[in-house]
């Protein structure tokens, strides 16, 4: 079981008043959408809650140790990361990359063995890039990348994902099957902590979301407490019109 909780955390957006401090707990089998318009803070928010970023005022506790007291190797093995900048270091296949996952269980010295390799091609069958096992990273297309670096995380297997538009350059079936495969972690008592800016999917598979907006406000709480349409509007300064598909709210914005 593992808790990932910010307690009166206020990011460090430069040159931004502190806004509403941030007091939330990301429990267990529960799937929060990060919601605002560019520039709202969402990315510094992931950051601060991966430990990458300090922040302003405040901390992040990781079952109730704080995070930066922890090494990183510990908080590799809890914490799953999916960012939008990435950079290709040495050159390395997709499989190579896919096993980077497990690097955090391995000690220095140790190289990957059988189970490692299995949980890599199961991700890699999981996220449809099987069949590019053996081409190098830069190679890939978008999507493809995005959909290596899901797989990475998956054959991470981490307590808890922080993912940033995890959805971001995938076609309209792969943002659905990524979607229902962040929500499958919850099943494992797993959490996932994801920026989106598709209100939709959000609002289909979130069941917590987080609103942030450019002042530094904030609003939080469970997904259909948060997704009423004057503050989703206010949050995007955009006219949305409501319909319900499947049981979800769908917003479609209006001239
Ligand atoms: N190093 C920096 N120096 C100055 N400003 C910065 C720095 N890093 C981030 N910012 C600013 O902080 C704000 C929040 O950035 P962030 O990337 O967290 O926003 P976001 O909500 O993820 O935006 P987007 O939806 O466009 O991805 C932005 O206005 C950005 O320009």
């Amino acid at each position: 079981m593992r808790r990932l909780e910010a307690r009166e955390l206020v990011i460090d957006v430069p040159g931004r008043p502190a806004g509403r401090a941030l007091d939330i707990c990301v429990e267990p089998g529960q799937v929060w959408g990060v919601l605002g318009p560019n520039g709202a803070g969402k990315t510094t928010l992931l950051h601060t809650l991966a430990g990458l970023r300090a922040p302003r005022l405040g901390e992040v506790y990781l079952d109730g140790h704080p995070l930066a007291a922890l090494k990183r190797r510990q908080v590799a093995r809890q914490l799953g990361l999916i960012f939008q900048e990435r950079h290709d270091g040495f050159p390395a296949t997709v499989r190579e990359t896919a096993l980077i996952g497990r690097h955090p269980y391995l000690s220095p010295w140790q190289m990957e063995g059988a189970e490692e390799l299995r949980l890599a091609e199961a991700a890699l069958e999981r996220l449809d890039i099987a069949h590019l096992a053996e081409r190098l990273v830069s190679t890939l297309s978008g999507g493809e990348r995005q959909r290596l670096a899901i797989a990475t995380v998956l054959t991470q297997a981490p307590a808890i994902w922080l993912a940033d538009e995890p959805t971001n350059h995938l076609d309209l079936h792969h943002q659905t099957a990524t979607m229902a495969l962040l929500a499958e972690q919850t099943a494992e008592e797993r959490a996932v902590v994801m920026c989106l800016h598709d209100l939709n999917l959000a609002a289909r598979w979130c069941d917590h979301l987080l609103l942030l907006y450019p002042d530094g406000e904030a609003c939080w709480g469970p997904a259909e407490a948060m997704l009423v349409p004057e503050a989703l509007e206010r949050l995007y300064g955009q006219r949305l019109a409501t319909a319900r598909v499947n049981g979800a709210p769908v917003f479609v914005p209006v001239r």
